[in-house]
């Protein structure tokens, strides 16, 4: 079997980071008006969003793009500012011409509402499909241990990542949520093209993990050597634990 290499690049800094995704991601956005985005929140990707807002400022019109984010958490409402749609809102939406009704969140707590997100999935192919990645290697909410096969589904956060969340909500980790909803694996793996953002220190061992571990559920994102073509930009300090 031909061994699948995902594409690394290494940057400078978390600016020339952004800027580098954006190009991969501006040649779809050229090619394709109506190309379907995976999105993601986070402080990795955000970056990138102000380069898709200067995109749209130089002229570019994204009103028939479709966005699907990845996760939402459970129990907070849209509207409140610590939910990822706010966020989603806040760092993007607000500031291109995105119809937000082509904008998608999952919402909701019960297997029903997981259905009707992975429904409407099935309905397009998301053509980019944007990723941080946690501190212990998850995707989307995708903790240790969720089985690769894994769709839209409702997830208990680990105190690993309740905690690194803690910083959106007064670094109070008792008001962080217990419960996301979360694309799965299954779900990510669908998408025809990723395009995974990490920067920092703290992130380095996630993506040695990810990129020269073993294919294991221990590392979520290490399905990604599984799919047929993902870029990863790093910073250098993310990237400063790998072999080469
Ligand atoms: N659910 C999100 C992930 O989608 C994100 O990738 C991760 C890393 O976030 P950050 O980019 O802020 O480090 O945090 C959250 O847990």
């Amino acid at each position: 079997m031909e061994e699948i290499q995902m594409k690394v690049i290494v940057c400078e800094n978390y600016d020339e980071m952004s800027a580098k995704a954006f190009g991969v991601m501006k040649e779809l956005l050229d090619a394709k008006k109506d190309a379907v985005l995976g999105l993601a929140t986070g402080s990795s990707p955000v970056g990138l969003y102000k380069e898709m807002i200067q995109y749209h400022k130089d002229g570019y019109s994204y009103k028939d793009i479709k966005s699907y984010n990845l996760d939402e958490y459970v129990g907070i409402d849209r509207k409140d500012p610590q939910s990822y749609y706010t966020f989603m809102y806040e760092n993007l939406f607000k500031d291109i011409d995105i119809d937000l009704n082509n904008t998608h969140v999952p919402y909701g707590n019960t297997e029903t509402d997981c259905k009707a997100y992975e429904d409407a999935l099935s309905e397009v192919s998301i053509d980019l499909q944007v990723l941080g990645i946690g501190q212990n290697g998850h995707i989307g909410f995708n903790e240790p241990g969720t089985p690769f096969e894994e769709l839209t589904h409702i997830v208990d956060l680990t105190e690993n990542t309740r905690e690194a969340n803690a910083r959106f909500f007064d670094n109070d980790i008792n008001k962080v949520p217990t419960q996301a909803i979360t694309m799965g694996i299954g779900t990510i793996m669908k998408s025809k093209k990723v395009l995974l953002v990490a920067n920092g220190e703290n992130k380095a061992d996630a993506v040695k993990a990810m990129i020269e571990g073993p294919i294991d559920t221990a590392c979520a994102a290490s399905a990604l050597q599984n799919h047929a073509d993902v870029v990863v930009v790093l910073d250098k300090a993310a990237a400063s634990k790998l072999s080469k």
